[in-house]
């Protein structure tokens, strides 16, 4: 793997915003973004990990439970006080624990699209005036291949990954006219710790590279090096698009 990442000018001093930049992915940008100049923000529900990834990069973390729109609304607010007004919005935070159709109740479904989707929408609306008066912003969503791919033992969790295209698409209209950009990330399988820990057994790790064209496994600075891009000005014509880094599994 590459040791050196793509420098981006237009980043240096661009205010990014990260959700879920408390560990997997999302870190692994906290820490680029921050390299990149960046002036960086995360908000995340997990305090150690966030304050541990806040020492190490010098971005500002503030803890944040997005499934609480007033909270999320408040620490969005805060993070432009604080840094300036958000040039981009790095709509990372997730979570895909596992979950059986013939078990859910509506009030997991509900907590789930709140987890996986609902705060990837209203963080783009507390950020988009900011981009209105600058003319410009990029906003990413991520997604996931595991809808692609019809994995099953997750509905709710495929099912809002799924919805965040519609989401992305429809506020890239919405917004372009005013120079902001929304696109979708799709990772693949990438092999955080959680992952690794969670699920990467010797059979399932061993499926994912059979399907894939490239038959190495993805980590995070994979995901990562695709995130600059889009959110830098280099990718400026570039919106209501997806972008499916998954080593070619679908
Ligand atoms: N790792 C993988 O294999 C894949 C990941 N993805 C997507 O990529 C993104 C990052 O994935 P990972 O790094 O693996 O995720 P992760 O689960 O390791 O990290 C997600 C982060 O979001 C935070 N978070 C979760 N719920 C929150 C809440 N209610 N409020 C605030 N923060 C919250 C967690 O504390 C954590 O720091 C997610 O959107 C995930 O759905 C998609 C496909 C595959
Ligand atoms: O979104 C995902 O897609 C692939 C799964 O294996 C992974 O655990 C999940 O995060």
């Amino acid at each position: 793997m590459p040791e050196e990442f793509a420098r981006y000018p237009s980043l240096r001093g661009r205010v990014v915003l990260v959700t879920g930049g408390a560990s997997g992915i999302g870190a692994c940008m906290v820490e680029q973004f921050a390299a990149q100049g960046a002036r960086t923000a995360f908000l995340d529900i997990d305090t150690i990990n966030g304050e541990r990834v806040a020492a190490e990069t010098g971005a500002l973390f503030l803890r944040c439970d997005l499934r609480d729109i007033p909270a999320l609304r408040l620490a969005v607010a805060e993070v432009a006080r604080s840094l300036g007004p958000i040039g981009v919005l790095v709509n990372n935070a997730a979570r895909d624990d596992r979950h059986g159709w013939e078990t859910v109740e509506p009030d997991d479904w509900d907590e789930r699209m709140h987890t996986n989707l609902r705060h990837q929408f209203f963080c783009a609306q507390a950020v988009a005036p900011m981009m209105q008066a600058a003319r410009q912003g990029s906003i990413l969503f991520f997604g996931s291949v595991s809808w692609m791919k019809a994995q099953g033992g997750m509905p709710a969790y495929t099912t809002a990954k799924s919805a965040v295209h519609g989401l992305a698409r429809g506020l890239a209209r919405d917004l372009g006219p005013f120079g902001i950009r929304c696109n979708v990330v799709v990772p693949g399988w990438v092999f955080t710790e959680r992952q690794e820990q969670l699920w990467a057994t010797p059979e399932a790790v061993g499926a994912t590279l059979e399907r894939q064209c490239l038959k190495e496994k993805l980590y995070p600075p994979d995901l990562a090096r695709m995130v600059l891009w889009l959110a830098a000005d280099d990718s400026r014509m570039v919106t209501a698009q997806s972008f499916v880094v998954d080593g070619g599994a679908i």
